[in-house]
């Protein structure tokens, strides 16, 4: 995924605009703001391919990159629940959306949820982990933006949210902690992802 292609395809505003489901896809999830497009970015290593901002509610459409030549994968950067600078119809038709596709999508691999090291769990994210637990899709928690925390608060959130994690069917026991900012995590996270997408 460094070395090789990836390329964005498409912007869904809604699902009639997916592609054919022909390859396995990883979603990225988790509250505005938590850092999903900057993750999507560092995993690829394609600054900028994905657009961040400081701004909640940046990402608004399901955004899809493909990944490797021909294309081994996909990646989809969506857009984020709670808080967000949109009027709130707006908000509620693209929750719809992100919602819909993680219940529905057959090719659905593996979804990341991401999370706040600085916050960690939140109910909305509790909301979504128990929504993939019911779908029976598979996920990993990832902690972001570690490098905005002391190490041991981040200790500290690592092991509420890994307790918690086990309660969860569907949640991977390993919780990831990164950095889009200053690279932590992101390798491992990388080589979990490729894994995902390409086993059976
Ligand atoms: N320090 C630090 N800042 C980060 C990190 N990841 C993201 N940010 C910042 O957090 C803000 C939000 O990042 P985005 O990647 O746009 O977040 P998002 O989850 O895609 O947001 P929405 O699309 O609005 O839901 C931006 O200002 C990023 O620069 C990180 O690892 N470290
Ligand atoms: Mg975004």
């Amino acid at each position: 995924m460094v070395s090789g292609r990836v390329e964005f395809l498409l912007s869904a505003p809604q699902l009639k605009f997916l592609p054919e489901p022909t390859v396995p896809e990883i979603a990225l999830a988790g509250r505005s703001n938590v850092g999903k497009s900057s993750l999507l970015n560092a995993l690829t290593m394609r600054k900028g391919i994905a657009r961040a901002s400081v701004t909640p509610g940046r990402t608004q459409e399901l955004n899809i990159f493909e990944v490797g030549q021909p294309t081994q994968f996909r990646l989809v950067d969506m857009p984020g629940y709670g808080f967000a600078k949109a009027p709130k119809s707006v908000v509620e038709k693209w929750q719809n959306v992100v919602r819909t596709y993680l219940r529905g999508r057959p090719v659905l691999a593996r979804a990341l949820v991401l999370v706040d090291s600085r916050h960690g769990l939140k109910d909305t994210d509790r909301e979504m982990m128990k929504m993939l637990d019911e779908a029976a899709v598979g996920y990993r928690i990832v902690l972001t933006k570690s490098d905005k925390i002391k190490a041991s608060a981040l200790a500290e959130t690592h092991d509420k949210v890994a307790a918690e994690a086990k309660k969860h069917p569907a949640a991977y026991p390993e919780i990831h902690l990164t950095s889009a900012e200053k690279g932590q995590g992101i390798a491992a996270l990388r080589a979990a992802i490729v894994a995902d997408a390409l086993t059976p």
